[in-house]
C-alpha cells in the first residue's frame, strides 16, 4: 500500500534532495561547458549554411525560418552555434542591464518553486478544516494563523510577480531596441551585389526573425533566448513537483501503483509521439510544407493586393490565381491527402477519434483511492498529491515545448551572429581603401571594357563597355530597350558592381573608393525613381536630408524643376501626403487608404517625375557634387518642361564664372534631346 507522508516531514525531504541535484547539477553543466567547445575552425556562417541543407537532398536548402529536424548533425550544429555566440550575446545582455539580469535569473527560478509551496500550504489549510470535522480537534487560531499566512503568501506572490514582470519588460525592451538597432544598421550597410545573393537574403531574413522574438512572438513558434531564461522557471517548476511526489509515496509504495501513477503521469505526454500531430512548431519541419506555405501566401497577396490589381484584371489572371492558392492550401490544411494519415499508423488511427486522457486522468486517482484507505493519510496530502500530479504534467509538455523552441532559436541566433559579420561585396578592403579625390570641375570618367552579367543570367548585359569623360563635359547614352543603359548607369553610380574591367574616376581606381564617400559626389535621377507614400516636402528633402526642414531650398529645388506650380496646386502645399502607389488610386478618386486618411494626394507620372527631378536638383547645387546623371528624366513630360528641365541641368553645371564644374551623363532614347550633349555614346543590344 503505498503512503502519503503528514505534510510537515515534506520540506526536509524537499531540500535535501535539492541540494545535492543542484550541486550535481553545477558538476555536470560545468562538464558539458567543455564538451560544447569543440574547437572548430569553421566561421559562424559556415555552420549556420550546413544547417540549412535538406537530408538526402544536396541542391536543396530549407526555406527561412523552417525548423530544424532533430538529427545528430543538427544537434552537433546547434552546439557549434551555441558554442560561437552564446557567450557574446550574453556578454551583450550583460553589458545592458547586469543586476537587471541577475535579478530575472533568480526570480525566474524562485517563481518556479511557487506553484509546489501554493500547493503544500493550501494542503495545510484543506488538512486543517478536514480535523475539523472528522475528530473535532480543531482550533480557530490555528485556522486563522493558516489562512493569514495564505493570504500574506498570495500577496508576496502577486507583488513578486508585478515586480519581476517589470523588470523582465525593462531588459527585454532594452536588448530588443539594441538588436533592432544592429539588424537595421547592418541592412543598411548592406549594397545591392551584397543582397542580391540567395544565401545572404535568407540569412538576413532568419536574422530578422531572431530580432522579432523579442517582440514576444512565442506563439509564431519563435522563442527569443529570454524565454530561454523561463526554462529556469519550467525546470525548477517540474524538480520541486516530482519532489513532492517523490516524498508523499516515498514509503512502502508496491511496485503496480507506482508503476500505475508513473504511467498515467506520463500518458498525456506520450500522446503527440503515439499520435502524430501537427503543432504550431512542426509546420515549418518539411521543406514542402514550407513552399506551399510560401506559395498560398504569394497567391492570397496577389488576389488582395490592389498593387497587382490593374495586371490581374488586364491579364485575366483571376482563375490561375485561385487555381493555384487552392492546390497550396488544401495541400497545408491536409485535405485531400489520403498519405499523410496513412503515416501515423494503426494504433493512433484507432485512438485519434477517442480522447483517451480522460481514462488516464482517472487512472491517476486509483493509487489515491488505494491510499485513502490508510488511515494516516489527510484530504490535504491527497489535494497535494492531485495536484502536483497534473502541474507535473502540464509543467513537462511546457518544458518539452520550449526545449524544442530554443533548440530552433539557436539557429537563429546563429544566422543573426553571422549576418552581423556579412561585408558588403563592394566595400574595398580597409588596407586598399583610397580617399576620394575631388574635382571642382566635375568628374573625370574612364571606364574600360566593363562587363556585367546580371545574377542567374547567361547573356551578359554590359560586354566591353569603354568611355572616357573629361571634367564637365556632357554625355548622353542611347540605345534601344534592353541595350544596357539604366545598368550602365546603375555601375556608375555604384550600386551594382561591374564583373570585369576597369572604371577610373580622377583618376582613382573606383573599386579602391568608399562607396558612401562617391555617393557624395553625385546626383540622379533613376529610371524606376522612388515615389515615397509620405509628403511633398519630404519627397523632395531626401534628395539632400540636411535641408529637409529648409522650405526655401525645397522650393528652389521645385522652381528648377518646373514643379513649383504643381506645389502650389496641392491642398496643403509641400506638406500634402502624397499617395505613392498609382494602383491604389480609383477613377474616383477614393480608396479605402483615402478613406483611412483623406489627406493623401495622388499625382500624375509627369507629376511624379518632376518631384524625382527635384529630388535630384536639391543635391545637385551643392558644390561637393560632380556628375549629375539622369536615366530618361523627361520620359513623361511635356516638351515645355522637357526643355526647362534641360536648361536647369545645363545651368547647374555650369559656374559663376562660367565655366564647367560638374560632368553631366543622360540617358535618353530621344535623339534631338541627345543633341544637347558634348558626346553620344550609342548602346547596342548584345544579343543583336
Ligand atoms: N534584374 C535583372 N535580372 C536579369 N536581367 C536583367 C535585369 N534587369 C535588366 N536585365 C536585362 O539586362 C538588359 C539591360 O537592361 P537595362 O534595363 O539596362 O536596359 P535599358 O537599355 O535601360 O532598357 P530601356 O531602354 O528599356 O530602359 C536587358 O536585356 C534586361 O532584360
Amino acid at each position: 500500500m503505498m503512503s502519503l507522508k503528514p505534510i510537515h516531514c515534506y520540506w526536509q525531504d524537499l531540500l535535501l534532495p535539492f541540494a545535492e541535484w543542484s550541486y550535481r547539477g553545477l558538476r555536470d553543466s560545468s562538464s558539458k561547458r567543455i564538451l560544447a567547445h569543440p574547437g572548430s575552425s569553421r566561421s559562424i556562417y559556415d555552420v549556420w549554411l550546413d544547417s540549412t541543407t535538406i537530408p538526402g537532398d544536396s541542391m536543396g536548402r530549407l526555406l527561412p525560418g523552417a525548423h530544424r529536424s532533430l538529427t545528430n548533425k543538427n544537434l552537433k550544429l546547434s552546439l557549434e552555434i551555441a558554442s560561437k555566440c552564446i557567450l557574446e550575446f550574453c556578454g551583450l545582455i550583460w553589458s545592458l542591464h547586469p543586476y537587471r539580469l541577475l535579478a530575472m535569473i533568480s526570480s525566474n527560478i524562485f517563481r518556479g518553486i511557487l506553484p509546489a509551496f501554493r500547493g503544500y500550504s493550501q494542503a495545510m489549510i484543506i488538512d486543517e478544516i478536514q480535523c475539523l470535522f472528522s475528530s473535532g480537534d480543531f482550533t480557530l487560531t490555528r485556522l486563522f494563523h493558516l489562512l493569514a499566512f495564505e493570504i500574506i503568501r498570495m500577496g508576496s506572490e502577486s507583488v513578486l510577480d508585478t515586480l519581476a514582470t517589470n523588470n523582465e519588460q525593462t531588459l527585454n525592451n532594452s536588448i530588443r531596441f539594441v538588436m533592432e538597432h544592429k539588424q537595421m544598421e547592418q541592412r543598411l550597410r548592406m549594397d545591392i551585389p551584397t543582397m542580391e545573393d540567395p544565401v545572404t537574403r535568407d540569412l538576413f531574413q532568419e536574422a530578422d526573425l531572431f530580432v522579432r522574438s523579442f517582440n514576444g512572438m512565442s506563439s509564431f513558434g519563435l522563442l527569443s533566448p529570454f524565454d530561454v531564461i523561463r526554462l529556469l522557471t519550467l525546470f525548477s517548476e517540474l524538480v520541486s513537483h516530482i519532489v513532492i511526489l517523490y516524498s508523499l509515496t516515498l514509503n512502502d509504495t508496491p511496485v503496480l501503483l507506482s508503476t500505475i501513477s508513473i504511467l498515467s503521469t506520463l500518458y498525456p505526454l506520450l500522446i503527440p509521439w503515439l499520435i502524430p500531430s501537427r503543432t504550431y512548431y512542426d509546420q515549418n519541419q518539411n521543406p514542402r510544407q514550407s513552399r506551399l506555405a510560401e506559395k498560398q501566401e504569394r497567391m492570397r497577396s496577389l488576389a488582395q493586393s490592389d498593387s497587382y490589381r490593374p495586371e490581374v484584371i488586364v491579364f485575366g489572371l483571376g482563375p490561375w490565381i485561385l487555381r493555384n492558392w487552392a492546390v497550396a492550401r488544401r495541400a497545408t490544411l491536409g485535405l485531400g491527402q489520403p498519405q499523410s494519415r496513412s503515416t501515423t499508423g494503426p494504433l493512433s488511427a484507432l485512438l485519434t477519434p477517442v480522447d483517451t486522457t480522460g481514462l488516464f486522468t482517472a487512472l491517476q486517482n486509483v493509487p489515491l483511492v488505494l491510499a485513502l484507505q490508510a488511515s494516516s493519510v489527510s484530504l490535504g496530502s491527497f489535494t497535494l498529491y492531485r495536484s502536483s500530479l497534473q502541474s507535473l504534467v502540464y509543467t513537462s509538455r511546457n518544458f518539452y515545448n520550449t526545449v524544442h523552441m530554443a533548440y530552433q532559436s539557436i539557429f537563429l541566433l546563429g544566422a543573426f551572429t553571422a549576418s552581423m559579420q556579412i561585408k558588403p561585396s563592394m566595400q574595398p578592403k580597409s588596407e586598399k581603401v583610397l580617399p576620394y579625390v575631388h574635382s571642382p570641375r566635375g568628374m573625370k570618367i574612364e571606364a574600360r571594357n566593363i562587363c556585367f552579367t546580371y545574377p542567374g543570367s547567361t547573356v551578359p548585359a554590359l560586354n566591353n563597355v569603354s568611355f572616357s569623360l573629361e571634367p564637365g563635359e556632357t554625355l548622353a547614352v542611347v540605345g534601344f530597350n534592353g541595350s544596357g543603359k539604366s545598368t550602365l548607369a546603375n555601375i556608375l553610380l555604384r550600386v551594382f558592381e561591374f564583373g570585369s574591367g576597369n572604371l577610373f574616376v580622377n583618376g582613382c581606381d573606383i573599386r579602391r573608393v568608399e562607396p558612401a564617400e562617391y555617393h557624395e559626389h553625385v546626383a540622379a535621377v533613376f529610371q524606376g525613381f522612388a515615389k515615397f507614400h509620405a509628403s511633398a516636402r519630404a519627397n523632395i528633402g531626401v534628395g539632400y536630408v540636411a535641408d529637409i526642414h529648409k522650405t526655401s531650398a525645397i522650393e528652389r529645388a521645385a522652381e528648377l524643376a518646373d514643379a513649383r506650380h504643381l506645389l502650389d496646386s496641392l491642398p496643403k502645399g509641400l506638406n500634402t501626403n502624397l499617395e505613392a502607389t498609382q494602383e491604389a488610386r480609383t477613377p474616383f478618386g477614393i480608396t479605402s487608404q483615402h478613406c483611412q486618411s483623406s489627406s493623401r494626394h495622388g499625382l500624375s507620372g509627369g507629376e511624379w517625375q518632376r518631384i524625382a527631378i527635384s529630388r535630384a536638383f536639391m543635391r545637385a547645387r551643392r558644390p561637393e557634387v560632380e556628375l549629375l546623371l539622369f536615366d530618361e528624366p523627361t520620359s513623361s513630360l511635356d516638351a515645355h518642361a522637357q526643355n526647362r528641365v534641360f536648361d536647369t541641368i545645363e545651368e547647374l553645371s555650369t559656374s559663376p564664372s562660367g565655366g564647367r564644374c560638374k560632368t553631366v551623363i543622360f540617358i535618353t532614347h530621344r535623339l534631338s534631346t541627345a543633341r544637347r550633349a558634348d558626346k553620344i555614346a550609342m548602346m547596342e543590344n548584345v544579343y543583336h
